[in-house]
């Protein structure tokens, strides 16, 4: 029997046959062993390995990390409270009976899923995730197993397993979420996801009337009366729904969409036109702070911060983010139309017209600063004494990061304090003693949280450690891609849980391994090390050492280097052609012809740039491959035209590579 997936990858494929992620590179059972490891879906290596192949995701209940099961997580009821939320996110016909979560009303798991598929939640869809598609006898019978962005950017959870219904009349599609399909059946695309093939074991079709909630990408508005748990008499999770985070809602419409207009509901107006999300036209609605039917137990929830001021918000005009710039739109290759030509859209971002640059937004323990400009964002831990990280500290940086990761102005992330001497003490003490086990379960939910969102973050990451920075300060450090340390030698960091005579969870652990090694790791976790910041370099903890009045112009420039490379943090694209058998990158900004190919199992939008290895090249071929894109958000998970797509079958062979 199968069980769910961990909380938060819900990008993570549920196909035995699908392949890993770039950023995956850890085994998901121990070979030899039967026993697995966890979390399975990423163990990432500073190396990047891409296109590893992996093993089913789904976990049998007795490994599911949240499962009573498990010997992972704890208490028993810790691991019943977690994994009964963890599961609210999977499709009921994906657990085992077994699965506390079966035990939740069944009105609940529908609440949290409306908040999580449906309201630009973003997951950690990374580009380049992989996904597995399996289809229906007929063409509009179809399951989908992928994650990932929307046309707008936004990464988009659909749940796992979708039904698609067609809808003659509006000669279109529905998922059974109700969300929008746009395509020909051999192309269908939902938010940006292809979908197609293979037999559907049990086709639903749902009434147009009686679809709660959206698949996640359908131009239907977000703040819906439908689509919030806290309409529905639910909660409306700050982590789950953009109404907990100002900006978070958009709206609607496309310029040039080639969506349908959506269906009329019945006491429902029909949206508008669908637009890129932009703060000027998502005006934050009011959050409940607490609410006992929330998905999450209930703790205070920030207030949706203020639109900045200097952003005019009149609703109606047009986005000023309408129009590509024209320095960053590439030349298409003879015979290829630009994406957006060929869907009518912004192939990305362009820079404000507004004087402003920089944008800045608050919340009582963290300060984020985003220069648009750069497209790089500063956050800064602002909650004396020490930065230790709380249930709210933890709240307000997977809020404030997931604000970052929906904003497509934001590419890169620097992590730094305004605590004088201090980047962050570590886990709050204070949360983890004389409280109760639900809170404990809270707790550690937001703290695998924090650790899940920044890991697997599509932005660039760059951990500018100003002070000392213990355990889970040097947690937090450890999950970014780049950390440079003052060069203080009272400043330290280090995994020191060993002094406190306590253990470092295993994937603090696994975290630590990865970057500076096993041996190195093992001794200091023993030890329970902190090691002053020359000593941090020498090891690898920290990849260089600035003076600290220099720290923030580093960090600066190492950025700009990451977003220069086209990827992750890229803003290029690149046009792969099938020639001769082989797959040729023909160019693209940044990119130069020839010299690099698309690589990954990702699907359309989530190609990553890089080296095709000859593992890959084997196992892709050539004929399946017509041209996609790569890159964050140029093009951004450019939604190609079904005819010059192929990816199913490069998805196929993907798989099974
Ligand atoms: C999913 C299942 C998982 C199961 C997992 C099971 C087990 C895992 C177990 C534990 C994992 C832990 C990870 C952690 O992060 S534990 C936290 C470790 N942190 C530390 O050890 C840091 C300790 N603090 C320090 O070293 C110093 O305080 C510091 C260098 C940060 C600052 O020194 P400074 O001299 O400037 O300041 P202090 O006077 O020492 O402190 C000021 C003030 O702050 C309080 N404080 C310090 N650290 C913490 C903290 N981590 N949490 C809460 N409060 C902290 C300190 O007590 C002082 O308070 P007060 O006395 O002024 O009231």
């Amino acid at each position: 029997m199968r069980c769910c997936s961990p909380p938060r990858p819900a990008w993570v494929p549920t196909c035995s046959s699908s392949t890993r992620s770039r950023r995956s590179t850890g085994p998901a059972r121990a070979a030899g062993t039967g026993a697995w490891d966890w979390p399975p879906w990423r163990s990432r290596s500073r190396s990047r390995q891409r296109g590893s192949t992996i093993p089913a995701m789904l976990l049998p209940d007795a490994v599911c990390p949240h499962s009573t099961a498990s010997p992972r997580l704890g208490p028993r009821a810790a691991g019943d409270e977690v994994h009964r939320r963890c599961c609210r996110g999977q499709p009921r016909e994906l657990l085992p009976a077994s699965c506390p979560g079966m035990a939740v009303p069944l009105g609940e798991p529908e609440r949290g899923r409306a908040g999580r598929a449906g309201q630009g939640r973003t997951e950690r869809g990374s580009a380049g995730q992989d996904g597995m598609v399996q289809g229906g006898a007929g063409p509009w019978d179809h399951r989908i197993i992928k994650v990932g962005k929307d046309p707008q950017g936004h990464r988009v959870q659909p749940a796992p397993t979708t039904t698609i219904t067609p809808n003659p009349e509006q000669g279109a599609w529905l998922n059974n979420k109700g969300a929008w399909l746009s395509g020909n059946g051999r192309g269908l695309t939902e938010g940006g996801w292809l979908i197609g093939g293979g037999p559907t074991p049990r086709p639903r079709r749902v009434p147009l009337t009686s679809r709660a909630g959206n698949g996640g990408s359908g131009p239907r508005p977000l703040h819906g009366a439908d689509r919030c748990g806290a309409q529905r008499g639910g909660a409306c999770s700050a982590l789950l729904c953009p109404r907990g985070w100002g900006g978070g809602g958009l709206a609607t419409a496309p310029r040039g969409s080639p969506s349908p207009p959506p269906p009329a509901r019945r006491g429902v107006p029909p949206p508008g036109p669908r637009v890129p999300r932009c703060p000027l036209h998502a005006p934050c609605p009011p959050v409940s702070p607490t609410s006992p039917v929330s998905p999450y137990p209930p703790y205070p929830r920030p207030p949706c911060p203020p639109i900045s001021p200097h952003i005019p918000p009149p609703p109606q005009t047009p986005c000023p983010r309408g129009a590509a710039p024209p320095h960053l739109t590439p030349p298409p290759p003879p015979g290829v139309l630009p994406l957006s030509q060929a869907w009518g859209r912004a192939p990305r971002l362009p820079p404000s017209p507004l004087p402003a640059q920089r944008r800045a937004f608050s919340n009582n323990k963290i300060l984020v600063e985003l220069d648009e400009s750069a497209g790089v964002a500063t956050m800064k831990f602002k909650s004396p004494p020490v930065n230790s990280l709380s249930l709210d500290f933890l709240t307000e940086f997977c809020i404030s990061l997931e604000k970052l990761e929906n904003d497509r102005a934001c590419r890169g992330v620097i992590l730094t304090s305004a605590v004088p001497k201090i980047f962050s003490s570590g886990l709050d003490i204070t949360e983890m003693c004389g409280k109760s086990t639900e809170h404990y379960a809270e707790f550690w939910r937001a703290v695998q949280e924090m650790w899940l969102r920044l890991y697997s973050s599509n932005m660039v990451t760059v951990a500018a450690v100003n002070g000392s920075s213990p355990a889970g300060g040097c947690l937090i450090a450890l999950t970014c891609d780049y950390r440079i340390m003052a060069e203080n030698p009272k400043f330290s960091i280090g995994l020191n849980e060993a002094q406190l005579g306590i253990v470092a969870p295993f994937w603090f652990k696994d975290t630590f391994v990865n970057v500076v090694g096993h041996r190195v790791a093992e001794s200091s976790l023993q030890l329970g090390s902190l090691h002053p910041a020359p000593e941090a370099h020498r090891i690898g903890l920290v990849d260089e050492l600035v003076p600290e009045e220099k720290l923030k112009d580093r960090a600066t420039a190492v950025m700009q280097q990451w977003l220069a490379l086209p990827g992750k943090g890229g803003t290029s694209w690149a046009v792969t052609e099938c020639r001769n058998g082989d797959l040729t990158c023909v160019g693209g900004p940044g990119i130069e012809a020839g010299s690099c190919v698309s690589v990954g199992t990702g699907g359309v939008g989530g190609w990553e740039v890089g080296k095709l290895s000859k593992a890959v090249r084997a196992a892709l071929g050539c004929e399946g491959c017509a041209w996609h894109t790569a890159g964050r958000s140029a093009g951004c998970a450019g939604r190609l035209p079904p005819a010059q797509l192929a990816v199913p079958a490069l998805l196929s062979r993907a798989g099974g590579a």
